[in-house]
């Protein structure tokens, strides 16, 4: 059984770009685990583009599924986290200037750092998950952290996929081998989509988690915006 959660990133830059409001980040959060959705995703990124730390503190109240809040250990991160105590926490390597995610951690050069950070946060009984690219010794680099679980950055996957080429998985299926092996639990994200998920989880027997933002909040505009549009031409009748 795999889950999905549901990032929620997207709706915050919506929100974000007016002030005020709309759309209502909680509610979404809410209406998405009504609609099935069995985990919120957030990212806090240091300049809060989109998700505010206020936003992971105010969420815990309507979150009833699994709460898991992604981003780089930086203190403030750390702190934040430790205050709301999310279900999962994912560790992300990102550069503060970063557009998006996009790279896994080096979990040989910065290992003593993750074993530090993951004991911190799994002695106050949040589960760890760290951010790896399907390569062998960062998975194996990951298994000697102590992390309960990593999550697979499938950036190169989709875009593969996206070309026609499906061979794009067979790095994710030897990665998942040997995390599996190492009793890491495997989740994945990154540019995850209506296309491309189901080859993916297909492949990946042992996948416990998917998060998935951008695509599924573009698709969901997709998919209403006949609907919507066809109730303003109601109303203007
Ligand atoms: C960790 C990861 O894979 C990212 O996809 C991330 O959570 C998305 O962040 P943005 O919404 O800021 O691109
Ligand atoms: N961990 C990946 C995530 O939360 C969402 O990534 P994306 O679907 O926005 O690329």
């Amino acid at each position: 059984m795999t889950k999905l959660s549901v990032n929620i990133n997207k709706i915050a830059t919506l929100r974000n770009s007016r002030g005020g409001n709309v759309p209502d980040l909680l509610k979404t959060a809410k209406d998405i685990q009504d609609f099935g959705g069995e985990g919120i995703t957030i990212h806090p990124r240091p300049d809060e583009r989109h998700i505010r730390y206020q936003d992971a503190r105010d969420l815990p109240a309507v979150v009833y599924t699994e709460f898991n809040i992604e981003g780089n250990p930086i203190k403030s991160f750390i702190d934040l986290v430790l205050e709301v105590k999310p279900t999962q926490v994912t560790l992300v390597p990102d550069a503060e200037d970063a557009i998006t995610s996009n790279a896994g951690w080096d979990t040989i050069k910065h290992r003593d750092f993750l074993i530090d950070v993951i004991a911190e946060f799994k002695a106050s009984g949040i589960r760890t998950s760290i951010f790896v690219d399907p390569v062998a010794k960062m998975v194996e680099g990951a298994a000697k952290t102590g992390t309960d679980r990593i999550e697979l950055y499938t950036e190169a996957y989709a875009s593969a996929f996206a070309k026609g080429d499906k061979s794009g998985i067979n790095p994710y299926i030897e990665a998942a081998k040997m995390a599996s092996e190492a009793k890491l639990g495997i989740n994945a994200g990154h540019d995850l989509n209506l296309k491309n998920t189901a080859y993916f989880k297909q492949n990946i027997p042992n996948l416990l988690e998917v998060s998935i933002g951008h695509a599924l909040i573009a698709e969901s505009l997709y998919l209403g915006l006949e609907n919507v549009v066809q109730m303003y031409l109601q109303r203007l009748k």
